[in-house]
């Protein structure tokens, strides 16, 4: 020991989804990660029971590592939080208010937003001294023009209720849109990206010049692409046909298309890896579940290539469009003429980094990039607590 205070230069990410808790240290001076890691399965067969038990077990596999909660190195919090609503549209320090508010918003989130204030509440109560930060989903696309924003609903009753879209996987489409223009050598404010954020939960954006003017997801994350077990689009009639014919509570209803929809109400599983093993077999309801999948997607793709125009980029990101080349190829296939070649070889090369594969002279890139919400939240939270 020289004597000297080591620099306080690490925050600690917490990303919590509905089944995961992802966190990472990362270190501020050098932007290396000393600790990262994923608790899955929380809630279920043989993981922990709930999102509090899950960050417990962060924090022991921290002390494990030598970056104990109680590290004089640690400078802030950061913290993943799905919906902001209108009240919050840029990274914000926690107060007893903000808890306040995220809980209002919790019925707009229900899959999130009361996991993420629980965190943010064990998380102060462990580190009362230390700034904590919650960086929104819905912040990247606080940018939506009206059209794009509102629905075709009275207004009266969208004003007073906050019915209109908001967005989500902000957070994701905001590094990954400037992480493309970075691969195209170009700055952020010249290209114009289709951001494919296909997860679990999934999403589109359409950024123009780094602003987002177009997203899937709306009042809450349901709207949009089929997820692993969220529906996505529906005729709104669907939930007013299902309460008078069939008699289902509006919980019911909710169950049905947040948590036993997409990919798993189709096929009875929610992984894509196993969707498209099982499709390969042979299995028919896997083939239909990949094939709405990929349905809904070239919709997407078709839709946002007309709301941008001149589209620089299409960039695939998240658990399926990192490591999907079947999603891909089956999204793009055919749409020579819209401008949008991919490279069947490239492609299909497995490859960790973000990554062109589109042929030479497509006119729209088509580009494999990691997202890394992670670093996001770090960045933002840093730039909050250091100005
Ligand atoms: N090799 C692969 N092929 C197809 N899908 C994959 C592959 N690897 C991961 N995935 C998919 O990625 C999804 C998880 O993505 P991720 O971005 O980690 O989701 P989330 O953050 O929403 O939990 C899984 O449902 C899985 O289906
Ligand atoms: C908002 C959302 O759908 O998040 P996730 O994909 O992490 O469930
Ligand atoms: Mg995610």
């Amino acid at each position: 020991m020289t004597g000297t205070t080591p620099a306080a230069d690490h925050v600690l990410v917490l990303n919590a989804g509905s089944s995961t808790l992802k966190y990472q240290l990362v270190d501020m001076a050098d932007g290396s990660r000393p600790a990262r890691g994923v608790v899955e399965r929380i809630g279920a067969d043989g993981g922990p029971a709930d999102h509090t038990r899950a960050l417990h077990e962060v924090a022991d596999r921290l002390a494990a590592d030598g970056h104990g909660l109680d590290s004089p190195r640690l400078a802030a919090i950061g913290h993943r939080v799905v919906h902001g609503g209108t009240t919050y549209t840029a990274a914000t320090l926690v107060t007893d208010e903000v808890e306040a508010g995220i809980e209002a918003l919790a019925p707009l989130a229900p899959l999130h937003n009361p996991v993420n204030l629980r965190q943010i509440r064990v998380a102060r109560e462990v580190r009362p001294d230390l700034p904590q930060v919650a960086v929104f989903d819905t912040a990247f696309h606080a940018t939506l023009p009206q059209a794009a924003a509102r629905y075709a609903i009275d207004r009266g009753v969208a004003d007073r209720y906050g019915v209109r879209r908001y967005g989500f996987h902000g957070t994701s489409h905001s590094y990954v849109s400037r992480a493309t223009a970075r691969l195209l050598g170009r700055a952020v404010q010249e290209v114009n990206v289709i951001v494919l954020h296909l997860g679990n939960g999934a999403s589109a954006s359409a950024v123009r010049g780094g602003v987002c003017v177009e997203t899937s997801m709306g009042l809450t994350p349901l709207e949009g692409l089929v997820m692993g077990s969220r529906s996505g689009d529906l005729d709104p009639a669907v939930p007013l046909h299902l309460a008078r014919v069939a008699g289902m509570s509006t919980d019911e209803i909710d169950r049905l298309l947040n948590n036993r929809g997409g990919l798993l109400g189709l096929c009875g599983d929610n992984d894509m890896r196993e969707v498209v093993r099982r499709s390969a077999a042979g299995d028919p309801d896997a083939r239909l579940a990949f094939d709405v999948y990929v349905h809904r997607l070239r919709k997407y793709v078709g839709g946002y290539l007309a709301v941008l125009g001149e589209t620089h980029a299409i960039a695939f990101t998240a658990g399926v469009g990192e490591n999907s080349a079947e999603v891909r190829e089956a999204a793009l296939r055919g749409l020579g003429r819209l401008g949008v070649e991919l490279d069947p070889v490239r492609n299909a090369v497995r490859s960790a980094g973000a990554r062109v594969v589109s042929a030479d002279g497509s006119p729209t890139a088509v580009a494999v990039v990691p997202t890394d919400e992670e670093w996001e939240i770090a960045s933002q939270t840093w730039q909050l607590v250091r100005g």
